[in-house]
């Protein structure tokens, strides 16, 4: 898997404010959208595009479409705060759901929800979700995926675990991952250290 981290000065305030215990849900989910926007911009530098006419008031002419535009697959809840922002620029784009919640004494993710498209074969698929942790949600995810036959697989997130990003690594279901940041660990309680928290409850208040 490539992994990409996006050292960007704007992406990294951005997470900077998302970090911050004193941010407010508002200010929290605006930081994420923005970054959001950026990691979808950095991830899609080398989609597939075809040539179209166009005429402009002056001449006619050639211009650009995207060929194939990706499935996006916002993870529930926390994912939710990407998914406006990858649809304004991908506005072509459709859109499946997986629902997933960790358990907070098992640390393995319990799925509720799962919307998608039968097949996905052909279709090239952009993953969102702010934290990689474990890895565990995320896997569920591509397994999803990969059962319905996706082989173009690019995940976005805010933060990652390195232990995360091993599984996943590990797992061959994902092609790449671009990413703000990967922290240092894991603590007891399986949140990413230093980390921003639970970026669901940050956004919308605790379950
Ligand atoms: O890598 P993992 O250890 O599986 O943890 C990461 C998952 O935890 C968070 O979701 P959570 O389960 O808290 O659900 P929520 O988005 O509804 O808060 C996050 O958005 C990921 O989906
Ligand atoms: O640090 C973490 C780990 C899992 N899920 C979160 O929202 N935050
Ligand atoms: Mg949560």
């Amino acid at each position: 898997m490539e992994t990409v981290v996006v050292t960007h000065p704007i992406v990294q305030a951005r997470l900077t404010v998302m970090r911050d215990e004193r941010s407010s849900n508002a200010e929290f989910r605006a930081a994420l959208r923005e970054l959001a926007t950026l990691l979808v911009y950095e991830a899609t530098r080398e989609l597939a595009v075809a040539d179209v006419p166009v005429t402009t008031p002056v001449a006619p002419t050639t211009g650009t479409a995207i060929a194939n535009p990706p499935l996006l697959v916002p993870v529930l809840r926390a994912g939710l705060g990407m998914a406006e922002a990858a649809f304004n620029l991908l506005p072509e784009s459709q859109m499946g759901f997986v629902g997933l919640a960790r358990d907070e004494q098992t640390h393995v993710p319990h799925p509720y929800m799962a919307s998608l498209p039968a097949s996905l074969a052909g279709r090239p698929v952009i993953v969102l979700d702010p934290m990689l942790a474990t890895g565990g949600s995320l896997k569920h995810c591509l397994e999803l995926l990969h059962e319905r036959g996706a082989t173009d697989v690019t995940v976005l997130c805010a933060l990652a675990a390195p232990e995360g990003v091993q599984l996943i690594a590990e797992s061959g279901l994902a092609g790449r991952l671009f990413v703000a940041s990967v922290d240092e660990r894991l603590n007891e309680n399986a949140y990413i250290v230093p980390g921003l928290g639970d970026a669901g409850d940050r956004q919308f208040g605790p379950r």
